[in-house]
């Protein structure tokens, strides 16, 4: 574990059960905008929280610190040494086929033979020599995802990932990342838009609102997740409600009698 703010203090250590992110007290300002007033964030190994809420709340502001690329926040930050990001954009270079986008940064004779079992891990192993501009909006971001678990990471930090696939491909990521997440029992957190998406893969889910962890819930539903069920329904009005969506039903006009 490192404390990876340079201003901020190591937390001590406790006899509590170990955890995989121990976030304190998290500030970060822009100018005269306080974003984060002290945020708290624990989260356990092998868990998958999912981080929600408005625009502008500050959840891309929160990864960046616990994923190391913030220095001017103040608080205390621990997380494991290995820590991989996934952007919403692939973020790919246009230059390096695929596999050498996924190989980036990494050193060593087997650098060809871990990037494709990376890609064949997100089922593109037979795409690895092509260019970034030849792939879809999925593969790209198949091929980001391989980027982000190459480095074989015990925390994974997903800012919507999804957000810019169309339907059905993103349902087919929701399961991939739920797939690859169970079985490399990593620690996740998942920025998200779609209160169905952090239903779907989330053991909890967490609300940042008004620069703090507003609101959160345990999503303790057998997995896989049916969205049509009655309590997958309960956790994503609980989680709307939060967010300050209306349950769209509450609107209705009353029905005339004739
Ligand atoms: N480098 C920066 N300089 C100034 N302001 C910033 C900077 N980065 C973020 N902000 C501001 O901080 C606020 C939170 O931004 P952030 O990207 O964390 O929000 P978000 O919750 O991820 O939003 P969205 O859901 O729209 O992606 C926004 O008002 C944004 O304009």
């Amino acid at each position: 574990m490192t404390s990876l703010l340079p201003g901020t203090d190591q937390v001590p250590e406790t006899t509590s059960p170990p955890l995989a992110v121990d976030a304190r007290d998290i500030r970060r300002r822009f100018g005269e905008r306080e974003i984060l007033r002290g945020v708290d964030l624990q989260v356990r190994p092998g868990e998958f929280l999912a981080l929600l809420g408005a625009s502008g709340s500050g959840k891309t502001t929160l990864l960046k610190i616990l994923g190391g690329l913030d220095r001017e926040a103040q608080g205390q930050v621990r997380v494991p040494a290995r820590v991989s990001i996934a952007f919403q954009e692939p973020r790919l270079l246009p230059w390096q086929r695929a596999w050498r986008n996924v190989a980036f940064g990494l050193r060593g004779p087997d650098v060809r033979a871990r990037a494709t079992e990376a890609l064949r891990e997100v089922g593109l192993a037979h795409l690895a020599d092509q260019w970034p501009k030849t792939l879809s909006g999925g593969e790209a971001q198949r091929v980001a995802l391989a980027r982000a678990l190459v480095r074989d990471p015990d925390l994974l930090l997903l800012d919507e990932p999804l957000a810019a696939l169309d339907a059905l491909t993103r349902l087919r990521m929701q399961r991939l990342i739920a797939d690859l997440c169970a079985r490399r029992g990593l620690t996740a957190i998942l920025v998200t838009h779609d209160v169905d998406e952090a239903v779907t893969l989330a053991d909890r889910a967490v609300v940042l609102r008004e620069g703090a962890l507003a609101h959160e819930i345990p999503v303790d539903l057998a997995r896989p997740r049916d969205p049509s069920g009655p309590a997958f329904g309960t956790h994503r009005d609980q989680l709307l409600s939060w967010l300050g969506v209306q349950d769209p039903t509450t609107d209705l006009p009353e029905e005339k009698t004739p």
